[in-house]
C-alpha cells in the first residue's frame, strides 16, 4: 500500500488541474475497492461501479466529477457524453453529506434498506427517519438516483482540509445484491480508503479546474469568467432538479438573476417565475404573502388574495433573504416543503396542493442563524439540499471589465439604439483594481455614473468613450475607490504565491516575488502617468536624470518573468513600455 500511495502522490504533484487529480484519486480508490471486494466473500458477486468527488467548501457545491470503473478519465457533472440527464444522476444524498460532516468520518449506505451507518465507533446507525430529516431519501429522489445507477451499496468519505474541516466527499458505489441488508466490504477497508482520500484531499481542494470552453451566455448570465465557468456544470445540473436550490452569496452578487437563469433552464421554464423578497415584507404579513388569504382573514383584508405560492404554480418561486422569515412563517414553509401543500389564511378546511420548485436566496450564514436560534434547524436541512454559492465579484475579477462593457453597452443601447460606446483600457484597468463590496450592483452604479459623465462631456454624438478620468470621478462620489487595505491584499497575494510555489515545485522561487515592485510601478504609471507615478513613489530624480525608462524596463521585466513562470500569456505593461520608447 505504501508504494501505491507514494506513486499516487508523485502523480498528484504533477497534476495541473482538479480534473486530473480527481481522476488519479478516484482510480486509486476504485483499485482499493476492487481489492476489497476480491478478498471478500462477495468476490465474483459484486461490481464496483464508479467513484465521485464532490467539492463543497463552506457547504456550497463547487465541483462534482465522476469516474466510471474502467473509464479513462473523470467527467464533470453536466458535461457527460450522455448529456445533462447523466450529470443529474451523479448527485448523491444530502443526508450522507450531513452525516459525514456531523461525524467527521465516512458512512456506508445500504440503498435498498435505506440505512446509513457512520464508520466511527460509537456513532449511531441512522435509519429512514434520519434520512428523511435531510430531505434526501424522504423525497425518494436520492434513493431513486442510486437505484437508477444500479448502486446497492455506497461508501461516502470526507475530504478533509489540512485544518480538519470537511470540505467535500468522495463517494464510491457498488452493485452487490447478495449483500443487501448485510454488512458490505466498505467498513473493513474504510481506513485504507480514507488514507487515499486524505492523501488526495490537498490537491483536490487547491487545484483549479481546467479552463472551460466558452460558455453560452444570455441576458441572465451575460458574463461568465473563470470562477463562474467552473460552477456552470453544477449549475446546469441543479437547474434541472425539482429539489430545493439554495443560492447563497453577498448582496448584489447576482443571486436573483441566477435564480431566474436556473428557472429558464428547467422543465418549468414555460411556467411562471415568482419572486418573494422577504426584506420588503413585514413579519406579520409573511404568511399572508406566501400563502394568500381569504376575504376577512384579518383586519383590512377586503378581498381574496392569491399568495406567491399560488402565483408560482407550475413554475418556480424564488424566496430571497430567507433568514428574514419569522419563526411562525418558517413552520408554514417547512410544512409546505415537506407536504407540498398549504392553506391560505382564513381558508376553513382543506389544503391546496403546490406544484412549485423552490429556489431560496440568502446573504446570511444560515448555519449561524440556526445556532443563534433564529432559524429552524429542520428547515435549514430542508432548504439545504442543493446549495450553491454565488462568488462575490472580488473572486471573479476577470469578469469586471466584461461586466463593465456589458453594462455600459446596455445603457447606451437604451439611450441611443444605433450608437456605440467603449471603455478605454485605462478605465477598465481602474475598475478591475477596485474592491467591490457591493458587487455587481455597485459596479453597475459606478459604470452608470461614469457613462453619464462621458455623455455629458462628449455630447453623446459619435462614439462615446468612457475614459479613466470618468471612472475616477464616478468613484470619488463615494469617497476613495474601495480598495482593500494594503496589508490584507498583501496577505492574500502572499498566500497565492506560496500555493503556486507548492504546486509548481521548483519553477517558482522567492526571487520572483520581486515582481511586486514592477507591478506597483506599472500600476502607478498606468493610473497617474509617468512623471506623477515616479514622483508619488519617491523616484522623481530618475525622471530628472532621464534614467526612468531603464528603471521602468528593469522592473517590468521582472513582472514578465513571473508571468512566464505562471504560464500567463503576454505582458501586462508592454503597452506602457512601448509608448515610452
Ligand atoms: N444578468 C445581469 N444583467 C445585468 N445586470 C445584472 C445582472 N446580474 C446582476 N446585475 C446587476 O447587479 C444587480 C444585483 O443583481 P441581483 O439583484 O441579481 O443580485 P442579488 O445577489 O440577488 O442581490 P440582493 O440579494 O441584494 O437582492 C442588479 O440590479 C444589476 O444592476
Amino acid at each position: 500500500m505504501h508504494e501505491k500511495l507514494s506513486t499516487l502522490v508523485t502523480a498528484l504533484r504533477r497534476a495541473g488541474h482538479f480534473d486530473e487529480a480527481a481522476t488519479l484519486a478516484l482510480r486509486g480508490m476504485l483499485d482499493v475497492a476492487e481489492e476489497a471486494v476480491a478478498s471478500s466473500r462477495y468476490a465474483n458477486r459484486a461490481r464496483v461501479l464508479r467513484g465521485m468527488v464532490h467539492l463543497r467548501p463552506g457547504d456550497a457545491y463547487r465541483r462534482l466529477v465522476s469516474l466510471e470503473r474502467g473509464a479513462e478519465r473523470a467527467r464533470p457533472a453536466g458535461l457527460g457524453e450522455g448529456g445533462l440527464e447523466e450529470g443529474a444522476a451523479l448527485l448523491t444524498s444530502a443526508t450522507a453529506w450531513r452525516s459525514v460532516v456531523r461525524h467527521r468520518c465516512g458512512v456506508s449506505i445500504d440503498v435498498n434498506l435505506g440505512s446509513l451507518e457512520p464508520h466511527a465507533e460509537g456513532a449511531e446507525v441512522e435509519g429512514d427517519a434520519a434520512l428523511a430529516e435531510g430531505g434526501g431519501f424522504s423525497s425518494n429522489e436520492s434513493r431513486q438516483r442510486f437505484l437508477v445507477r444500479q448502486a446497492s451499496h455506497v461508501c461516502v468519505l470526507p475530504l478533509r482540509a489540512p485544518g480538519g474541516e470537511v470540505e467535500g466527499m468522495i463517494s464510491l458505489e457498488a452493485d452487490c445484491p447478495a449483500a443487501v441488508g448485510r454488512e458490505f466490504v466498505w467498513r473493513e477497508w474504510n481506513e485504507t480508503l480514507q488514507l487515499v482520500a486524505d492523501v488526495a484531499a490537498p490537491y483536490l481542494l487547491a487545484l483549479p479546474t481546467r479552463p472551460a470552453a466558452a460558455a453560452e451566455v444570455d441576458e441572465f448570465l451575460p458574463v461568465v469568467g473563470t470562477a463562474m465557468a467552473g460552477l456552470l456544470p453544477i449549475l446546469r445540473v441543479f437547474a434541472q432538479q425539482e429539489e430545493t436550490l439554495l443560492v447563497s452569496g453577498a448582496t448584489g452578487a447576482g443571486k436573483s438573476r441566477l435564480a431566474r437563469w436556473c428557472h429558464q433552464r428547467s422543465d418549468r421554464s414555460k411556467g411562471p417565475f415568482e419572486v418573494l423578497d422577504l426584506v420588503t415584507v413585514p413579519e406579520d404579513l409573511q404568511m399572508a404573502e406566501l400563502f394568500g388569504w381569504k376575504k376577512g382573514a384579518f383586519t383590512g383584508s377586503v378581498r381574496d388574495n392569491v399568495g406567491s405560492v399560488a402565483r408560482a404554480e407550475g413554475g418556480s418561486l424564488f424566496i430571497d433573504e430567507i433568514d428574514k422569515l419569522s419563526l411562525k412563517a418558517q413552520a408554514g414553509l417547512l410544512h409546505l416543503l415537506e407536504e407540498r401543500s398549504y392553506r391560505p389564511l382564513g381558508e376553513g378546511t382543506g389544503e391546496k396542493r403546490a406544484d412549485v420548485r423552490f429556489i431560496i436566496g440568502t446573504n446570511a450564514n444560515l448555519l449561524e442563524a440556526v445556532r443563534a436560534g433564529r432559524f429552524r434547524e429542520d428547515l435549514y436541512y430542508r432548504v439545504n439540499v442543493l446549495p450553491i454559492r454565488m462568488p462575490p465579484l472580488d473572486e471573479r475579477r476577470d469578469e469586471i471589465p466584461l461586466w463593465a462593457r456589458y453594462m455600459v453597452n446596455r445603457r447606451h443601447r437604451e439611450r441611443v439604439p444605433s450608437g456605440s460606446v467603449r471603455l478605454t483600457e485605462g478605465a477598465e484597468w481602474l475598475l478591475s483594481g477596485c474592491s467591490w463590496p457591493g458587487n455587481l450592483r455597485q459596479l453597475d452604479n459606478i459604470v452608470r455614473r461614469a457613462y453619464t459623465l462621458a455623455m455629458v462631456g462628449q455630447g453623446g454624438s459619435g462614439e462615446v468613450v468612457l475614459e479613466e478620468r470618468h471612472v475616477t470621478q464616478a468613484l470619488s462620489y463615494d469617497g476613495p475607490p474601495g480598495a482593500k487595505p494594503l496589508s490584507e491584499a498583501l496577505r492574500v497575494a502572499a498566500q497565492a504565491f506560496v500555493q503556486e510555489a507548492q504546486r509548481r515545485e521548483g519553477s517558482i522561487d522567492l526571487d520572483l516575488a520581486d515582481a511586486f515592485r514592477g507591478f506597483v510601478l506599472g500600476t502607478a504609471v498606468r493610473q497617474l502617468g509617468r512623471d506623477e507615478a515616479f514622483r508619488v513613489l519617491g523616484r522623481e530624480n530618475l525622471v530628472r536624470n532621464r534614467n526612468h525608462h531603464k528603471a521602468f524596463k528593469r522592473e517590468v521585466e521582472k513582472v514578465d518573468t513571473l508571468f512566464k513562470a505562471l504560464g500567463e500569456a503576454g505582458s501586462p505593461f508592454a503597452d506602457l513600455l512601448a509608448s515610452e520608447e
